[in-house]
């Protein structure tokens, strides 16, 4: 994800003598990088919605990740205005949910999109509106589509003709009388893939062809999808769906695809002039990204929305099609930049490399099992001191975490103050989407809480994993 590289690549340096591309002030908290309510006050340390991170640790014990609460939903509200209506925001799950969150979205009155059994489970305990979620999923089990279909949920994105079979046979048993949900049709939409290839990361692009996802619009699959699911009655076609990828900042791959998913809109509805009032919803995906370190530059959600209205009503008018209900799901750009990690520094080594050279190494008691995208994708991330002021020169540092594997780093090329000492708190900006979501107790390192900020308070949303609650499995 290395897209836009900030400062040199390696620390082959010494960690003392400052590189080109040190910031000129390593206090600095960059705003397209920090939650909005960040700041430093006046010793210094970091204040996260009016908590002073000292305080955080010192009451939730660190690692511990902020997640502030007016951030997570003002961008709710930056995507509901963007998009003129809050329900066609469906918040993608998957980059982090917790039974807070899922009230925090009910609130602000979005709807949902789950992948798995297990998301759509914990969204209809916490009270989310069944017909404000969506199921995505690539291999959707019999049991997870019956449990959607028996909730009522509002569409189920339907990825494989496997999973057409299946519900075909869940509406079947509907049609027998006195049963649950009886003879109503259950709403689906097609998830599309557009052949984009889309500029980031390769595992998180999935609009290409040679990939698991959706069906293939330029082999026909999902124009015979299309026809399988009309043939079945029990199955009302409601939407078309396509998502390009993630961490875009192109809009162009977006543009690409609301053309092609249009362009299978106007066929289909040629072919099947009967789904006019009823197949009405174009879902273009998530993806959009957001500024990991000062050297990103996303879109602004208001301009990335007009751009893709415009396009679908463009492609439309061309098409001769009334404009369809545009949906979106993004997961990142709501959840990513409001939550900061808190890290306390354990241990510093400077390690001599050939030639005389030194690496810092700052290592943290956390790591890959609260962040593994740094390993996983080659993620940047911004880490600052946040404990307290320093005039130290920039030292180019590597900060890793406490597990046994040298692929263990958090953040791979930085700069932290030269005096930076064991017992400081680190900082590490943009850590709320796919970090708790993609979490592991990879060498019993219990995962760290989920703590709510806002207005100068803290909330424990999710407690601190224990050493007892990881041997809950066993049956010894
Ligand atoms: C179908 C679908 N929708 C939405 C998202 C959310 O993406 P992002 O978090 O990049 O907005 C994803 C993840 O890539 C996805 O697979
Ligand atoms: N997990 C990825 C995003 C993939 C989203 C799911 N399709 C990330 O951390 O960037």
């Amino acid at each position: 994800m290395r897209a836009h590289p900030a400062g040199p690549r390696s620390g082959e340096m010494h960690a003392d003598r400052p590189a080109d591309g040190a910031p000129a002030d390593l206090s600095t908290l960059h705003p397209a990088v920090w939650p909005r309510n960040a700041t430093r006050n006046a010793d210094g340390a970091l204040t996260l919605a009016g908590n002073d991170v000292r305080d955080l640790a010192a009451e939730h014990g660190t690692p511990l990740m902020a997640l502030d609460e007016a951030d997570f939903r003002s961008r709710c509200r930056d995507f509901a205005d963007a998009f003129g209506r809050a329900d066609a925001v469906h918040y993608a799950g998957k980059a982090f949910l917790c039974g807070e969150v899922v009230r925090w979205l009910a609130d602000e009155g979005l709807s949902l999109d789950v992948c798995t059994g297990g998301e759509l489970a914990l969204a209809l305990r916490a009270g989310f509106p069944a017909e404000r979620i969506a199921l995505h999923g690539s291999n959707k089990s019999a049991a997870e589509l019956a449990a959607a279909t028996q909730a009522g949920i509002g569409g189920i994105v339907v990825d494989s003709f496997d999973e057409i079979g299946r519900l075909a046979a869940l509406a079947e048993e509907r049609e027998r009388p006195g049963a649950h949900r009886h003879g109503e049709p259950i709403p689906v939409l097609i998830r599309v893939t557009v052949g984009v290839e889309a500029h980031t990361h390769e595992f998180i692009a999935t609009a290409h062809e040679d990939q698991k996802f959706g069906f293939s619009l330029s082999s026909g699959d999902a124009a015979e999808a299309v026809r399988r699911i009309v043939a079945c009655g029990g199955l009302r076609l409601i939407g078309l769906h396509s998502h390009i990828g993630s961490q875009i900042f192109d809009p162009a791959g977006f543009e690409v695809a609301a053309h092609r998913v249009v362009g299978l809109l106007r066929r289909v509805l040629e072919d099947h002039p009967e789904l006019t009032d009823t197949l009405t919803v174009l879902d273009l995906g998530g993806g959009l990204g957001i500024a990991y370190t000062p050297a990103d530059d996303p879109p602004a959600v208001d301009a990335m929305a007009k751009s893709l209205q415009d396009i679908v009503s463009r492609e439309c008018q061309l098409a001769g099609l009334v404009v369809p209900s545009v949906v979106v799901e993004p997961g990142r750009a709501i959840a990513g930049p409001g939550t900061v990690t808190v890290y306390e520094v354990g241990t510093i080594k400077e390690v001599v490399l050939d030639g005389g050279l030194v690496r810092r190494y700052v290592s943290v008691d956390g790591g890959m099992s609260d962040n593994i995208r740094t390993a996983l994708y080659d993620a940047d991330y911004t880490v600052t001191l946040a404990s307290r002021s320093s005039d130290a020169p920039p030292a180019l540092s590597r900060v890793v975490g406490k597990h046994c594997e040298s692929g263990d780093i958090v953040v791979r090329d930085c700069y932290l103050p030269a005096d930076l000492a064991v017992g400081d708190l680190l900082a590490v900006a943009a850590t709320g989407a796919y970090c708790y979501a993609m979490a592991s107790s990879y060498n019993r390192v219990p995962r760290p809480p989920v703590v709510a900020v806002a207005d100068g308070r803290s909330r424990t949303v999710l407690r601190r994993e224990t050493d007892l609650d990881l041997m809950l499995l066993e049956t010894w």
